[in-house]
Parts: C-alpha cells; structure tokens; sequence
C-alpha cells in the first residue's frame, strides 16, 4: 500500500501536504510576490532549458507560450517545486520553491495523464486528498467541493477509463485543488481539447481567478490564452522573450529592430530595392556558402515583412534562407504574426 501510495503521488504529480501539517496556514510572507524567479538557469546535463530567468507573479490570469522545447516545462517544474534551479532562485511567498511549506501553496496539473483507469474520477480525487494527509471526513469533504468546483460531481462515478480529455483535466485540477493553494499551476491544459470542452475550462479558469486564485498556465495556442489574459509570457530557447499585455508586446515587437538574414541569388539589386523601403535601417552583404547574402535591419516588422516578399517577387529572386537573427523576435514573430508559433 505505501508503495503503491508513491506511485500515486508520483503519478499525480501532486506536492501532497505533511500529514501533520495539513490545515496550517503556509509558508507565507505578505508582501513577498507569489511567485518569483530571479536569474534562475536550469541545465539538464549539457542542455540548458532555462537561462537567467527573472519573473513575477502577484495573481490574475498569466499565459506561457512558446514553442516546443522553449523551457515552458521546466520553468512549471521549477515554479512547482519538483526541479531546483541550477543557478539562481525561485520563491513562492518568499519560501524557495523547493520547500515543502512552499509547495503547499501550489496546486499543479501535469501535461501527461497518469491516472488509475479503472478508477471512477471520485475514487481517485479521494485518495489523492487522503495522500494530502486529510482525515477521512475532510478528505471527503474536499473531494465532493472540488468536484463541484469544476463541475464533474455528477459524473465522478465513472471510470477515469471512459472519461474524455476535457473530463480528465477536470479531474487533474480537482486533485490540484485539494488544498486551495493560492497558485494554479496548468501545463498544457488545452491541448487535444475539442472546442466545447475548451470554451468550458477557460470559463473554469475565468471562475477560479475571479474566486482569487493566480493561475500560470503554459499553452502552444496564443489564440486560446488571448481569450482568457491579456497578461502573456513568451518564451524562446530558455528566455523570457517578452513579458506583458499583448498590445504591449506588439508594441514591442513594433520599436524593436529585427534582423534577417536574406541569402538570394541577385544580393545586390535586392539590397538596393530595400535600402528604398522606409522600415529598414539598414542592408549588409555578408559572405554565404552559396553566394553573397545579406543582413537587414529593420522596424515594423509587420510592415517589413509584405514589403520583403514584394520585392522579392519584383525581383524574381530565386531565395536560399530567409530568416530572423534574434531568436525572440522570431519567437515573438511566430506568435503574433504566423498563429501558434510551433516549430
Ligand atoms: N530531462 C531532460 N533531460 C535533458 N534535456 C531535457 C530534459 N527535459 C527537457 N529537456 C530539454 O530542455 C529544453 C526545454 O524543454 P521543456 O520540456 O522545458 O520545453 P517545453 O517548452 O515545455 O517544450 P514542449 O512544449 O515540447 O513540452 C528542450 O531542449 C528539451 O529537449
């Protein structure tokens, strides 16, 4: 039984509550922001998922986005408490995230489903608030109002096996919410969730801010998160691309000067017919292995790009490479101006 207990919690990915500590206030230090990353860098062997990132979060809604292998989920694991920072630091209420009164305040739902299947939804939420140290009466009592909360109590009787995505998750956030913690903590909540199922947990997500939860909630679907915050995160190859309402980061994007790379086989003529256009700052002709390309400097990339593709087309350039130089303004790019930004 405990054996099989672990594997639950493992399974769950939940930061179950000491037994003995359960119905105590957490770790919390007013003032302090929920949660904080300070130069935090993860490296997982040779690999650095996360580098140097510095973020707050004091509530509301807050929407990670990036492509795969940006660093969301690790940047989740950290905040949750089940990674440490290679360099750097992250608090929860001014606890490092790694300590247990730390954990207490976070509820998290894993990407992954890893459920018992021939349990029904309100087998499993029981045993998950039991491993939280909850005695039996209150762990009944957490389960059936946390199934309420997120609308699976009249259908928690079935078995997990049968469930659709969108119940599963459900499911996965009732457990998350166990212990009321002050941070949800969502990774990919959306993903493979038919449209109604979709418009039903954003309006859950909607309720659980309003009943004054923060939730960070990590997503490949700007779209999807644009509807629910205006407050975004975008993340690029471990960095913290940009930060902010989305007016505000096209706004951005717009003042910041991007550089492509353009490799075409009549440079010259192109680099003239760019020099024209009013957004760009200005063209070099690097060496390529192919033949000449160039380096263009640009603003409004939004205007840029069109006018580009224009004069290529004028040109009747054959085009090598086309691309941006700076990781976060084509992650940025990705989002704003080509949909969802997979890669
Ligand atoms: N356990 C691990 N060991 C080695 N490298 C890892 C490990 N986990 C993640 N990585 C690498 O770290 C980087 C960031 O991965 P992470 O899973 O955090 O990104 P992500 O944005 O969540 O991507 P996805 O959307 O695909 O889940 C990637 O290059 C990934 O290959």
């Amino acid at each position: 039984m405990r054996s099989a207990e672990l594997k639950t919690r493992r399974a769950a990915g939940v930061s179950p509550l000491l037994p003995d500590e359960a119905g105590k206030p957490g770790a919390d230090a007013p003032g302090s922001p929920l949660l904080l990353f300070e130069q935090a860098s993860k490296w997982y062997g040779s690999v650095l998922a996360l580098n140097q990132v510095t973020l707050e979060l004091t509530g509301g809604i807050t929407g990670l986005v990036g492509a795969n292998g940006a660093g969301k989920s690790t940047l989740l694991r950290l905040a949750t408490g089940q990674l440490r920072p290679t360099l750097g630091r992250v608090s929860i209420r001014g606890t490092d995230a790694w300590d247990w009164r730390a954990r207490r305040l976070v509820g998290y739902c894993p990407d992954a489903d890893a459920f018992y299947e021939d349990m029904t939804g309100r087998g499993f939420v029981l045993v998950m608030a039991r491993l939280c140290g909850y005695d039996r009466r209150e762990a009944r009592r957490r389960t059936e109002a946390v199934l309420t909360l997120v609308g699976m109590a009249d259908r928690a009787d079935r078995r997990i096996a049968g469930y659709s995505k969108g119940m599963r998750q459900r499911i996965k956030l009732a457990q998350a919410l166990l212990h009321d913690p002050a941070l949800l903590v969502l990774d990919e909540p959306l993903s493979g969730i038919d449209p109604i199922g979709r418009q039903e947990l954003l309006d859950l997500f909607q309720r659980l801010a309003a009943q004054g939860k923060c939730l960070l909630i990590s997503s490949h679907e700007l779209e999807a998160l644009e509807k629910l915050t205006n407050h975004v995160v975008i993340m690029a190859r471990g960095r913290v691309a940009a930060v902010g309402t989305l007016p505000q980061i096209r706004e951005l994007l717009d003042d910041h000067p991007v550089s492509v790379r353009i490799d075409v086989d009549v440079a010259r003529e192109v680099a003239r017919r760019l020099l024209d256009l009013p957004d760009v700052l200005g063209v070099e002709v690097v060496a390529g292995a192919d033949g000449p390309g160039l380096v263009v400097k640009a603003r409004n990339p939004k205007r840029f790009f069109p006018a580009v593709g224009r004069v290529l087309i004028e040109e009747h350039a054959e085009v090598r490479r086309l691309e941006p130089l700076d990781e976060s303004a084509h992650a940025i790019l990705g989002y704003l101006l080509g949909g969802s930004g997979r890669t």
